[in-house]
């Protein structure tokens, strides 16, 4: 059992239908969004791996947007320079393997955070751990709710479905990430997403931090009822 110092009112995880679909993007403006407006808030990407050319990590964006260290995000040592999974690149570069149980303890909180976000890599079933994918380390650490960010392109219906699938029964919001009103296939699945599949689907970053605003708001008031354990993790 490990003990956490403390916990954000509401826990996101953020989870994508494949890897590159926007998971990083959406969840920076939607820390800035959410903190113009009056939230406290934090990220955590507990293990991040990325081709060696490229000039900002996704620790370095989360932390631009939510305020924090670029090492409070995704410590030093979970940083690996290779475009593989955390734990294939890992062994590729000759560093030790990397274990979920750790992971999950090296996730910390500052105090007083409304809501927090954990972005994981890849899609849910991405190997993030050698023991573990994107999706166990969100059951890990028992997170409230998810965010899917998917893309609004032909395929997407599938991919979120199963990806829903995968992740039930955590309540998730739907993000289609580069939606183009004027596009018709978009607006088509969009509604097919939603009438259909009778899922909250958002496609643009205002009206994800207003429900995510609100989700923190019902998140608190049911917590008022019954308080959620909040010092442990399995
Ligand atoms: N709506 C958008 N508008 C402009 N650029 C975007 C948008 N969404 C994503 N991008 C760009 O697309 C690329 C991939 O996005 P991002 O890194 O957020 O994906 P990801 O799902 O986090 O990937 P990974 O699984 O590797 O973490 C990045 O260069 C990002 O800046
Ligand atoms: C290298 C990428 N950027 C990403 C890892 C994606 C792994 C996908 C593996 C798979 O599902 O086949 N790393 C990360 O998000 O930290």
């Amino acid at each position: 059992m490990t003990v956490i110092d403390s916990r954000p009112s509401l826990l996101i995880g953020v989870i994508g239908t494949n890897t590159e679909v926007g998971k990083t993007w959406v969840t920076a403006q939607l820390l800035a969004t959410l903190k113009l407006r009056g939230s406290r808030v934090a990220a955590r990407k507990p293990v991040q791996s990325y081709g060696p050319d490229e000039i900002d990590t996704d620790a370095a964006r989360l932390a631009g947007a939510s305020g924090e260290e670029v090492t409070e995000i995704c410590p030093a040592h979970r940083w690996y320079p290779l475009g593989l999974a955390p734990p294939m690149a890992a062994q590729a570069l000759g560093r030790g393997p990397v274990w979920m149980s750790e992971l999950v303890s090296e996730t910390r909180w500052p105090a007083d955070v409304d809501i927090g976000f954990v972005e994981t890599v890849g899609g849910v079933r991405s190997p993030l751990a050698c023991d573990g994918d994107s999706l166990e380390l969100l059951r890990r650490l028992e997170v409230d709710r998810m965010l899917l960010v998917a893309d609004a392109e032909l395929g997407t219906i599938n991919a979120v479905r199963l990806t829903l699938a995968a992740v039930s029964p955590v309540p998730t919001v739907v993000y289609l990430n580069r939606f183009n009103p004027n596009s018709k296939l978009h607006e088509l699945n969009r509604r097919w997403l939603a009438e259909q599949d009778k899922l909250t689907v958002i496609t643009d970053v205002h009206s994800l931090a207003v429900a995510i605003e609100e989700a923190h708001r019902s998140s608190d008031h049911n917590s008022a009822r019954t308080p959620k354990p909040r010092c442990c993790a399995r």
